[in-house]
């Protein structure tokens, strides 16, 4: 198989893949997240997640991009990631004591004009914690750079108080759905180094 590129600047999702073992390397999509206001989240994540993948396919045409977009669905809020600590504080007094829905879209492109794409849903539900609690969790600065200010594997898993789907999918890309997509593709997950 020739290389495998994630098109994306998360950190999460590098974790997520260096686990799978499978060889990959990184480049930044690089491109416009903005998507119509009144889009429904799934839509969103869709067409960003096909968005990022094709900006790096079309610098790399030779090779398979994956690329993930993920929002946070409350009610009729559409959750992305919080600007600074008000917006994450903001965000989480939204979850708190609610249940939401995380969307992940991923997209797999390949040579010869591949396209595979899969969209994951898991729901959440949070404690409705003091407003004290929840500064002692924005303290701990896991709201940076997290679609719903907060990370499941980390400090964030105590105001979980259940969770429905694929972990990973949380964290920002569903493994299960990944690993399927790769090995629909062709791709050995055992391959010798
Ligand atoms: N570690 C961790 N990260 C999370 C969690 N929930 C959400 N995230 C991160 C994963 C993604 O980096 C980010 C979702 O935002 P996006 O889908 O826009 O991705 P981002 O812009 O970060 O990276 P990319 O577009 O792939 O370059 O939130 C969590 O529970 N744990």
């Amino acid at each position: 198989m020739s290389d495998l590129i994630l098109a994306s600047t998360s950190s999460a999702r590098r974790v997520l893949m260096d686990g799978l073992g499978v060889p990959y390397r990184t480049e930044a999509p690089n491109v416009d997240e903005q998507v119509p206001e009144d889009m429904p989240a799934d839509e969103a994540v869709r067409m960003l997640a096909v968005r990022k993948a094709r900006a790096v396919q079309e610098r790399h045409p030779e090779s398979w991009v994956l690329a993930a977009d993920q929002l946070v669905e409350v009610g009729r809020d559409v959750l992305g990631k919080p600007q600074d600590r008000d917006a994450a504080r903001a965000q989480l007094t939204r979850l708190l004591g609610n249940t939401h829905v995380i969307h992940t879209a991923v997209c797999l492109l390949g040579p010869g004009g591949h396209h595979s794409e899969t969209l994951e849903d898991a729901r959440l539900t949070f404690f409705a914690v003091p407003p004290e609690e929840l500064e002692r969790y924005l303290d701990t600065g896991e709201w940076e750079g997290c679609a719903g200010s907060y990370r499941v594997e980390g400090r964030g898993q105590a105001l979980l108080q259940k969770l429905e789907g694929d972990r990973t999918n949380v964290q920002g890309l569903p493994m299960l759905s990944v690993v399927r997509l790769l090995r629909q593709a062709g791709f050995d997950l055992f391959a010798r180094p």
